[in-house]
């Protein structure tokens, strides 16, 4: 089942090597991170930072071991925009000389580098960015200016104090002509002193959500006055300007821009399975150690695993784990894919990537970030404790919702492609994801055949369920969209609907995903069947929580829906069994997990008793202030003690 989990054996012993390495060494110890204080709290992860990278070097740390040892330490901050936004940037956008030049001092992190995209008044609306990039062809220069507030690059993460250059995202001017939003590398510091250089503001935009998670990372704001940089560094994979100040769009989309964001998506969907399993695997194990109630003639309460009100809102969440870690994978060869074929100029699998990393981001990040706070509600009162490690992985988590593409806005591309497919059905047969939407007719007449709780014990079932559902709501979409004189109008007025097909459409795929996982990876018995549980897990939850579509398209009858949920408190009586076996499979280590409830040892509460001691508040019995402003009100008799 490891195996399983981490993909193949080779992952699963780089993995398993980086998070010993990691968890042995008290460099990264975890615990005492929420009681410093911002300034140290950020040295601290500099400290880690660069311990980090002596380690891969002096180790000779392969990519894949580095990424997770980056991984395992936990700990957002400017390496990850380095390593996952910046050098990926220029890979794909930078023309053969400009990676020559730039790949070798960022791969030896001799310069260190940002993303620099969204500003004040700007973050989804790409063509909307303000910061402008104004070819001076007297000096063969482009000219950088914020010329207002709101084009204030702000969120950039290493950039408020550390990263030293930028892919910096402007409008491109040629002779007061506008020519697109470009991504330009900009130098923010000085390599001698690290002082910002002349004509840019560089600050941290202040604390966020949740104190010693993302309060490692420097976000900054970056505003420019009229700062110079030579010609060649922007970034002309994609288009070109000439010293005569020609602009040249070559025959690449121009999306091939966002294609950075784009690879950042789907490691997102893989490291969304990451931080859901985390917190499963803490309220799994808590779940079996907690017992309330039910204590017959004095013998042990019950455990609260076994309540089936628990099992509903935890088991779910299992599933979901595994599903994401398979989608993820799916997703990853899928992007592969089309890289390879960007690098032969085959741009025919570009716009299915695009609907998927946007569709599948939205929809792991959006079911994770409200998975952990359901596990920190399933440990109860306990979950509340920063010791749980439930409340800053949360923190931590949330803001994966909003950027790389926020959730909504994601799922309106979704919308937008499969829009386009419906459009095209009369003269292009669709492929790939959305095949089934070749499939109309049997998919808009047939319905559900299933009539006992075991028939939905059937993959064919259960596709065809999420086939159908998606495309009656796409194609009921597509039907309304067409009673529009103005397709925008009434992509706006219809928006909602648009983003629950969507939402369908991606669930669909998820699912099918599983499905396939099961049928040509997973080999044996053993680990199948177990798989196969939590598959069905899976779509019955999802058929169960979004019944009114299936519904409301007409696809199921009112009893098929209650035998799917009845099928669904069977299956979580054979989770049961395997629950801990599955979050034990995820290799989680405890130093990781970072919780005193999801111990691998389950001896939660003598560990929560000595955690609360280490506390700074109970260094003493009187604490500082009892007597200025705590003995007085105790001796006072004011007027209210009359009452
Ligand atoms: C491990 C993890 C931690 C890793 C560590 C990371 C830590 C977190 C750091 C966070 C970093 C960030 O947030 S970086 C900033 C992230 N920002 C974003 O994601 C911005 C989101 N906004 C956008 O991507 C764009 O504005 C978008 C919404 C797509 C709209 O763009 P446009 O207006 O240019 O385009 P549209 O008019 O909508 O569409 C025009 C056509 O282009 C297509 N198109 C649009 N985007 C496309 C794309 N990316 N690839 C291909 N095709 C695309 C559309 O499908 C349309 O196709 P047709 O229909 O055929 O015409
Ligand atoms: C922790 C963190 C780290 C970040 N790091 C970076 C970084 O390193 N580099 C970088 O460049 N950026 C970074 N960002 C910024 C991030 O990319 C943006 O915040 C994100 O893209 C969302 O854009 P926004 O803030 O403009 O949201 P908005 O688009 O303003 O969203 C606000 C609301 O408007 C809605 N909305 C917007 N447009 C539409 C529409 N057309 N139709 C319907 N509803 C709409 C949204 O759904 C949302 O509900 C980071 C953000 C965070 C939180």
């Amino acid at each position: 089942m490891k195996v399983a989990w981490a993909g193949s054996r080779e992952a699963f012993q780089v993995s398993d090597r980086m998070a010993k390495l990691v968890a042995n060494d008290p460099v990264f110890e975890k615990f005492s991170k929420p009681m410093l204080g911002r300034k140290e709290l950020f040295k601290n992860t500099l400290r880690k930072a660069a311990y980090a990278w002596k380690l891969i070097n002096d180790l000779r740390l392969t990519e894949e071991e580095a990424k997770w040892l980056r991984h395992y330490i936990d700990e957002p901050n400017y390496t990850d925009l380095h390593w996952e936004m910046f050098v990926p940037a220029i890979e794909g956008q930078g023309t053969k000389e400009q990676k020559k030049k730039w790949l070798p001092l960022a791969q030896t992190m001799q310069i260190i580098g940002t993303y620099a995209q969204t500003e004040l008044g700007h973050g989804s609306n790409v063509q909307g960015l303000e910061t402008t990039a104004t070819f001076d062809r007297q000096t063969d220069e482009f000219v950088m200016h914020s010329p207002t507030l709101t084009s204030s690059k702000w969120w950039p993460g290493g950039m408020a104090k550390v990263a030293t250059h930028a892919i910096v995202y402007a409008r491109l001017i040629i002779d007061g002509l506008f020519h697109g939003v470009h991504g330009f590398i900009v130098q923010l510091r000085s390599l001698e002193d690290h002082s910002p250089l002349p004509g840019l503001t560089l600050g941290d935009i202040g604390m966020k959500f949740g104190h010693g998670t993302y309060n490692t990372m420097d976000n900054g704001v970056l505003r420019f006055d009229h700062v110079r940089i030579p010609r060649n560094q922007m970034l002309m994979r994609v288009s070109q300007v000439t010293k005569e100040g020609k602009y040249a769009q070559s025959d690449v989309p121009r999306q091939l821009l966002y294609g950075t964001m784009v690879s950042v998506r789907q490691t997102i969907v893989a490291d969304a399975s990451k931080a859901l399993s985390r917190a499963v695997c803490i309220a799994t194990r808590y779940s079996v150690v907690r017992r309330q109630f039910g204590s017959r003639n004095g013998g042990p309460e019950t455990q609260v695993i076994d309540y089936k009100t628990q099992q509903s809102r935890l088991f779910p969440l299992l599933a979901s784990a595994y599903a994401f870690r398979f989608v993820g994978e799916w997703l990853k060869s899928l992007y592969i894919d089309v890289k390879q074929r960007l690098e032969a100029n085959d741009f025919s699998t570009l716009p299915e990537t695009h609907a998927c990393t946007a569709g599948l981001k939205a929809l792991t990040t959006a079911a994770t970030a409200d998975g952990i706070e359901e596990c920190r509600k399933l440990c109860g009162g306990h979950g509340y404790l920063i010791s749980s490690g439930l409340p800053e992985l949360f923190a931590f988590y949330v803001p994966a919702c909003s950027y790389e593409g926020e959730n909504v806005v994601m799922m309106l591309q979704v919308a937008r492609f499969l829009v386009k497919t419906v459009s095209n059905l009369g003269y292009k047969q669709p492929v790939g994801t959305a095949a089934y939407l070749g499939r109309v007719t049997p998919l808009l007449q047939n319905n559900c055949a299933v009539q006992t709780a075991e028939d939905w014990l059937n993959p064919d079932a259960i596709l065809e369920a999420f086939e159908a559902r998606a495309a009656r709501m796409v194609i009921g979409c597509g039907e309304r969209l067409a009673m529009f004189e103005n397709p925008e109008e009434g992509f706006a007025e219809l928006s909602i609907d648009l983003v629950e097909a969507s939402l369908a459409h991606c669930q669909l795929i998820t699912v099918s995903v599983f499905i396939q996982k099961l049928n040509h990876e997973i080999p044996g018995n053993g680990v199948k069947r177990s798989l196969e549980v939590l598959c069905y897990v899976y779509a019955l939850f999802l058929l169960h929580k979004h019944q009114g579509d299936f519904l409301a398209t007409g696809y199921l009858t009112p009893k098929q829906a209650s035998l799917a949920n009845e099928q669904l408190r069977t299956l979580y009586s054979k989770v049961r069994p395997n629950a801990i076996a599955f979050v034990d499979s995820f290799n989680h280590m405890d130093h990781y997990l970072c919780s005193v409830l999801g111990r691998y040892d389950g001896n939660v509460y003598p560990k929560l008793y000595e955690a609360a001691w280490k506390d700074p508040l109970n260094d003493s019995d009187i604490v500082d202030g009892i007597q200025q402003y705590v003995q007085p009100i105790l001796k006072q008799k004011l007027h209210y003690a009359k009452l």
